[in-house]
């Protein structure tokens, strides 16, 4: 199993490089070089496996060899015991044939927990076999870098630098991210909004000078684990609830792109999705591109779904080279005409196909409120307000194939939203008891590459 650029242009890599490697060198994003492909039969025989073990089982053939399997049982097991829930990745069901994939159980109640637990893990161990240090980046609405810090805190052979948007994550999301304590992780926050953040990171690893003399890597949905790593749940889900004799379709709250890619994945591998249902707050980059085929970035608006808050959405360049049939030229105009002009037309065969797998649909701000207050009086169910503009999309879709909507986030990441929405204050776990009180260590830059690289450059270990 090889790993291979959107663009290109860059080498083709193994798990292990591909993974330190993060962004391909010629700008693209690495992809598999096929899909593992699993039989119904084979699905069938992973009815009733703990979580740990199915990871196991479905990601093996992505390490291509590289990691030796008691070393990746080791990974899955300790990865997946940080999460306070015995299932891990539950499902609940709060309407007729509309079930809640809860995907927040973990150290920092988002979903980011399950792919950035793994991702940690594989990382250290490919560093310590290799002898060596990085720096790891990360962009940030909110959810990744709290997911990353606590991942990566304390590990003795990575430094770790997350950029978010100076007040525009909610204040839960950024204690998660400046209380840490451990010296090998700094919050940064960077006055623009996530796709400033996104944008430096990109011009970063662009920046081949740079990225050589600190040992740059990133720990966005542009490493490839995380996306394998996110692959899991479409799996346990879809068994739970009947697969592969039963299909199912599935509601994604979206805003890089990473999450829903990683169900498109599950698909090519065998599991019968019927519907991939993108969900967009009024950042709807994807529902216009969708209904028109012109992908066209306006300016981010803050929403009461900030870690969605996102309008260059990274890994549709994933499934633009899917659509395209891997055609790496047609890929690199599209991400020329971004560039330029902030836009591209996407050829009617490729829209064809996009549209053949996926819907979207978008919820407002007004929407998303009403969905918390009806969703908790109809079914006693609190949803954050990213999984409510699932929620509204979702029962716009529901049929006769069961709807599983992608719970990314637990309800007390986003308090004042939630109180709005419905009156109901939902309370921390008794983990992050204090959070609020914790003191905070940031440090404020501006939107600038040359003052995050010089940042970076003289607070990184790996730096040469
Ligand atoms: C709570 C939450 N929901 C949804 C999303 C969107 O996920 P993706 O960027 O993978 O599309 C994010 C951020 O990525 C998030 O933090
Ligand atoms: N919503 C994300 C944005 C970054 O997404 P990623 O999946 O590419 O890391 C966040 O919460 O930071």
């Amino acid at each position: 199993m090889n790993y291979v650029s959107t663009r290109g242009d860059a080498p083709a890599l193994g798990f292990s490089d591909a993974v330190l490697t993060g962004l391909a060198r010629d700008g693209g994003l690495y992809i598999p070089s096929e899909w593992p492909q699993f039989s119904a039969a084979e699905i069938r025989s992973m009815r009733g496996l703990p979580y740990p073990d199915l990871a196991i089982r479905l990601l093996t053939p992505f390490l291509g060899g590289e990691i030796a399997a008691p070393a990746f049982e080791r990974i899955a097991r300790e990865a997946y015991a940080t999460f306070r829930h015995e299932a891990v990745c539950p499902v609940v069901q709060t309407g007729s044939n509309i079930f809640v994939l809860e995907l927040f159980h973990g150290p920092t109640l988002a979903f980011k927990d399950v792919a950035m637990q793994m991702l940690a893990r594989l990382m250290d161990h490919v560093l310590a076999e290799r002898g060596q240090r990085a720096t790891i980046t990360a962009a940030t609405s909110g959810d990744t870098g709290g997911a990353a810090i606590d991942a990566f805190a304390g590990r003795d052979r990575t430094d770790m630098f997350v950029l978010f948007p100076h007040g525009r994550v909610s204040p839960v999301q950024q204690r998660q991210m400046t209380t840490h304590t451990a010296s090998n992780v700094h919050a940064l926050a960077v006055e623009g909004n996530f796709d400033d953040c996104q944008g430096l990171v990109k011009d970063m690893f662009n920046d081949h000078a740079f990225r050589d003399r600190v040992s740059l890597s990133g720990v966005n949905s542009i490493n490839w684990a995380r996306i394998m790593a996110q692959i899991v749940y479409y799996f346990s889900s879809a068994i739970s609830l009947g697969a592969p004799d039963r299909p199912v379709s599935f509601t994604v709250p979206t805003g890089n792109f990473g999450d829903i890619f990683a169900g498109y994945a599950a698909k090519r591998m065998g599991l019968p999705i019927e519907r991939l249902i993108i969900a967009t707050n009024d950042n709807d980059i994807l529902a216009r591109t969708l209904a028109t085929g012109e992908y066209r970035t306006t300016g981010v608006v803050a929403t009461t779904s900030p870690s969605m808050d996102i309008q260059v959405s990274s890994n549709f360049e994933r499934l633009l080279f899917e659509a395209t049939g891997r055609d790496a030229g047609a890929v690199r105009r599209y991400m020329a005409g971004l560039k330029q002009s902030g836009a591209f037309t996407i050829e009617a065969p490729a829209l064809e196909k996009i549209r053949a797998e996926f819907d979207a649909g978008r919820a407002s701000m007004a929407e998303t409120a009403e969905t918390i207050r009806e969703t908790l009086k109809a079914s006693s169910y609190l949803l954050d307000p990213h999984t409510a503009t699932a929620m509204h999309v979702a029962r716009q879709h529901a049929g006769d194939v069961p709807m599983i909507v992608l719970s990314t986030a637990h309800p007390a990441k986003f308090p004042a939203a939630v109180e709005e929405a419905c009156g109901v204050t939902p309370g921390l776990p008794a983990w992050l008891e204090g959070l609020m009180e914790r003191e905070e260590r940031f440090t404020i830059l501006p939107s600038t590459l040359e003052m995050v690289e010089d940042y970076i450059g003289r607070h990184a270990r790996a730096a040469r």
